[in-house]
């Protein structure tokens, strides 16, 4: 974590890419039983609570844990393409990742959870676009998104 005159990135202040992995791995656990979102993530494949943590873990900034590993921005839209995805799912996916984010102690003070929240809305947005028909996929070699603190511009410490 930075010092008292630096600022974290969001995966430092998380407490590292470990609190992602914990994160997707309770919300991907709980997924299979939810009737809205079951039916969406049936035949997931098993790695994929670990790579949506990598993914995450990365666009906050920290390591290479998706990139590094044959992942690329293009690949995660990819994965979306074509599954019709809807309003109903997204929002039920991001009110379980709420949830979610309290069950697995991430830091709940209101810069990260703005942060993390105005990501999420971004991310699952782009989600169901991309998951439309139509949707044109990045270019190869098209950068990962960065994200970081917003207007607060960082964590308060008082
Ligand atoms: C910020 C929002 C999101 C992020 C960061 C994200 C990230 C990812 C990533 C990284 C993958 C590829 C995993 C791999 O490489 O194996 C993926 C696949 C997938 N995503 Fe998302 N996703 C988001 C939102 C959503 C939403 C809202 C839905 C549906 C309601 C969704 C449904 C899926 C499905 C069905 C797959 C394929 C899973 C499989 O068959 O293995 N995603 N997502």
């Amino acid at each position: 974590m930075g010092s008292a005159d630096t600022i974290p990135t969001l995966v430092e202040w998380a407490g590292g890419t470990e609190a992602f992995g914990r994160l997707t791995a309770l919300f991907y656990a709980r997924v299979p039983e939810d009737p809205i979102l079951g039916p969406v993530f049936a035949g997931m494949d098993p790695h994929h609570a670990a790579h949506v943590a990598a993914f995450i873990a990365e666009v906050f900034g920290g390591p290479t844990g998706y990139t590094g590993n044959g992942g690329s921005h293009r690949a995660m839209i990819v994965r979306h393409m074509g599954r019709h995805l809807t309003e109903t799912q997204r929002r039920r996916w991001i009110d379980m990742m709420l949830d979610t984010l309290d069950e697995a102690g991430l830091p709940s003070d209101p810069e990260f959870r703005a942060a993390v929240v105005g990501y999420l809305e971004w991310g699952t947005r782009l989600a169901v676009i991309n998951s439309a028909d139509g949707a044109v996929p990045p270019p190869e070699g098209a950068p990962m998104p960065g994200w970081n603190w917003g207007p607060p511009g960082g964590p308060y410490r008082g």
